[in-house]
């Protein structure tokens, strides 16, 4: 099925979030959308959706004008989408997430669990995703827990399919093994539109690539193009994609983390017995697959799990026991893997968030009052030094758009005196321009001495951030090697193996287990 969206305008309140959007999506095509955080990428998805309605434009389905005043009669029509957030329910079946909203009854007026069975079954094979219709999802990885919504979508005949930034969650095998599935589906005639930020993916699956800046379109690209002109193309000047940093001139020790041990709420061992010292201006970057234990680690050095066992030392005193408000009183920065969770209040404003942290050694409080003049002239700064894209300091965060949030949280914890900075995913969601950013700024943290943990699971960021890989399996540090460690050798450790001996006491405890 052919999709076209003509003239797309979509204003919130003074803001015009699409301005005159054309796209079309042809049968079997891979068409990318890419555009800075903010440009309106996922407003303009969103009224493809029927969640938002357009104040203009319209959108057709083979030469159909379509009106759709909600994802009902968007998924009727054949729309499909695949959020980044899954909407499943957790502890569902497969078969029961597929037949949900969508629930047919046998002869007999029972639910046909059997009938939905039966498609996961036939839509499985068909596409080759192994996917058990009857395995509760929330035990399932992410990779397969998507393959579900797939699932659900097709199952629903979708014939346009979108995928909004399908692979920020996805550890790079499935990322390749997504890849491969959007490839099959085009090749079956699906038209899909797909929102990323990463080029490379762009350039690996996309036929078309049309790119908005500030709500409008702002030209096509060949997938032949490089990642320099796509990110020129997106930001609106010439963006340098690789970091630029000195060496590390690593000074005292500053963190000792001694024989840590992290214990989770069902009684399981998710960090195990893992020593690492980290010293004044110095990147230690955590590699590993997503769910090896990194959360639990950063959690951990942050007071924000129960059952720890072992000693984390920053400048020489004891951390762990202690609750959160003194770790960040203590000057350690922190950015949450998850920034919608842990990071922000949705409901408040761009400025409140920046002083979340700040409580009662606020600069901005005196005597139990809030200084707001200077609050707004704080937040007002951070705002133009972070290009933070909003409609001002007093709009709720939860109006923003996913990088530009990501922004709010590394803006307030970048803007402290900071004896130590923890970084989980910082850049999650960032657009090219935005990556160049934070990178420079983190490099300049650990220039000014300041130690710093950023834990990652692109192999990119690791790899140009690093001053010291470690590389996370199964709870444990395989491994800390130097930066420079070839990208197959990390592959490998990611996989449990340890990097000078396959062989050695990991991997025996592993085969044990
Ligand atoms: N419900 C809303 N109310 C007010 N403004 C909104 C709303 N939703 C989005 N916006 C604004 O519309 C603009 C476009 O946001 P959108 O989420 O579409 O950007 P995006 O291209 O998807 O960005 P990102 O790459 O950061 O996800 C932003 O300025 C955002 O703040």
């Amino acid at each position: 099925m052919k999709l076209e969206l003509q003239g797309i305008t979509k204003r919130f309140g003074a803001l015009t979030a699409n301005d005159h959007i054309d796209l079309t999506a042809e049968p079997g095509e891979i068409h990318a959308l890419l555009g800075e955080n903010g440009a309106g990428k996922s407003t303009l998805m969103n009224v493809l959706y029927g969640l938002y309605q357009a104040d203009e434009g319209r959108i057709l389905l083979d030469d159909v004008p379509q009106h759709f005043a909600g994802p009902g009669d968007a998924m009727n029509a054949g729309i499909g989408m695949v959020h980044q957030h899954f909407m499943l329910v957790p502890v569902f079946t497969v078969a029961e997430n597929v037949m949900l909203g969508h629930e047919e009854t046998t002869f007999g007026g029972r639910l046909d669990l059997p009938g939905a069975r039966a498609k996961v079954r036939e839509i499985s094979r068909r596409f080759g995703f192994d996917v058990d219709p009857d395995a509760i999802v929330e035990e399932l990885p992410v990779g397969v827990q998507q393959r579900v919504e797939i699932i659900k979508a097709l199952s629903r005949e979708a014939k346009v399919l979108i995928f909004d930034e399908p692979t920020a969650v996805l550890t790079p095998q499935e990322t390749d093994e997504l890849m491969a599935i959007m490839r099959q589906l085009r090749d079956a005639g699906t038209a899909i539109v797909f929102i990323t930020h990463k080029l490379r993916e762009v350039r690996e699956v996309a036929d078309r690539i049309t790119v908005i800046r500030l709500g409008k379109v702002v030209g096509e690209a060949e997938p032949t193009a490089s990642n320099a002109e796509l990110a020129s193309l997106m930001v609106g000047r010439s963006v340098e994609l690789t970091v630029q940093k000195e060496p590390a001139t690593p000074g005292e020790t500053a963190l000792v983390v001694d024989g840590l041990r992290v214990i989770d709420a069902i009684g399981q061992v998710v960090v195990d017995d893992v020593s690492f010292e980290l010293h004044r201006g110095e990147i230690l970057a955590i590699a590993g697959v997503q769910g090896n234990g990194q959360t639990e680690l950063t959690e951990a050095i942050l007071g924000l799990q129960d059952r720890v066992e072992g000693r984390i030392l920053l400048d020489g005193r004891e951390i762990q026991g202690q609750s959160v408000r003194r770790v960040l009183d203590a000057g350690v920065g922190f950015v949450p893997e998850d920034r919608t969770e842990d990071g922000l209040v949705g409901e408040f404003t761009i400025a409140e968030n920046l002083m979340l942290d700040r409580s009662y050694r606020s600069p901005f409080v005196r005597r139990g009052w809030l200084k707001l003049v200077d609050l707004a002239q704080f937040a007002a700064d951070k705002v133009k030094e972070f290009d933070i894209r909003s409609q001002g300091i007093t709009t709720p965060v939860g109006r923003l758009s996913g990088g530009n949030q990501q922004k709010v949280v590394l803006a307030r914890e970048l803007s402290r005196d900071l004896r130590l900075f923890v970084a989980a995913q910082p850049t999650r969601g960032i657009d090219v321009g935005s990556i160049e950013f934070v990178h420079k700024r983190i490099v300049a943290t650990r220039d000014e001495g300041v130690p710093v943990i950023v834990v990652s699971t692109e192999l990119d960021e690791v790899t140009a951030l690093a001053d010291r890989i470690a590389v996370m399996y199964r709870g444990a540090i395989v491994g800390i090697v130097p930066a420079d460690t070839p990208r197959d050798v990390l592959g490998l450790m990611m996989a449990g193996e340890t990097p000078d001996a396959p062989d050695s006491e990991n991997h025996q405890k592993e085969q044990l287990a």
